[in-house]
């Protein structure tokens, strides 16, 4: 019986145009000036520590690191010091109405669905769960974020580590074998498996040949009580 359902965002509730074509552009226009008016306060100051940890650069200049977060944003990596950064700068984007966080329309439905049928709702996405609360809380069907007993970011581990899985289930505290987790990734899929998850792709564009794993190619597709063990 599936007691909570684990969702990925990029590419399995949001278009993952929505994410590379909005999202990374409006923070990578700000990153370098936001970075620099703010490296003495917190939280940004935390964050460059953190990334100076990250990269083993600990004399690195502020200069220094937006390099790196450029050299980054460029190679769409998942560091956790460039996605708490990217979820600060997003804000103003969403409070100021410059754009809403996108929902496929078969995605509520089905969570509102899910969650009456007493099903807990989480998020794991590599986006930091601030970024991911102003998401779905300025979303397009309006703020969300009632229905998610939590959030799971890049501190609790990479998406396509098996440990991430183990860490996830033990905060939920229920057993992985309850636990459904979707993404649009089978990579990520993959890793959630062996650590015992049920698992379903989402199939938002191109076939992916390459995976075992149950598809569909929409949440109103996916009946938990259906998902094989
Ligand atoms: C919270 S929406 C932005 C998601 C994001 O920044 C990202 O990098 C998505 O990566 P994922 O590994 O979750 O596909
Ligand atoms: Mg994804």
């Amino acid at each position: 019986m599936i007691r909570a359902i684990v969702t990925d965002i990029e590419g399995t509730t949001s278009d993952i145009r929505f994410v590379h074509n909005v999202l990374f552009p409006y923070a990578r226009e700000r990153l370098a000036g936001f970075v620099t008016a703010e490296q003495y306060k917190e939280p940004v100051s935390t964050i460059l520590n953190n990334l100076r940890e990250e990269v083993a650069q600990p004399e690195a200049t502020t200069a220094e690191l937006i390099e790196v977060l450029f050299a980054f944003m460029d190679e769409d990596r998942k560091s956790t010091a460039l996605k708490a950064l990217q979820g600060i700068i997003w804000r103003d984007g969403y409070v100021n109405g410059d754009f809403k966080g996108h929902l496929y329309p078969d995605v509520l439905p089905a969570l509102e669905k899910w969650k009456a049928q007493g099903i807990d709702l989480y998020v794991y996405s590599s986006g930091s769960v601030a970024a991911q609360k102003l998401l779905f809380g300025y979303s397009d069907e309006g703020d969300i974020t009632p229905l998610f007993s939590g959030y799971f970011d890049t501190l609790v581990g990479a998406k396509r580590d098996v440990q991430s899985y183990r860490n996830i289930a033990a905060q939920i505290g229920q057993p992985p074998a309850s636990i459904l987790f979707l993404s649009d990734i089978h990579q990520e899929l993959d890793a959630a498996e062996a650590a015992g998850f049920r698992t379903t792709q989402l199939i938002r564009g191109d076939d992916d040949a390459a995976s075992h794993h149950h598809q569909v190619n929409s949440f109103s597709n996916i009946k938990p009580e259906q998902i094989p063990s």
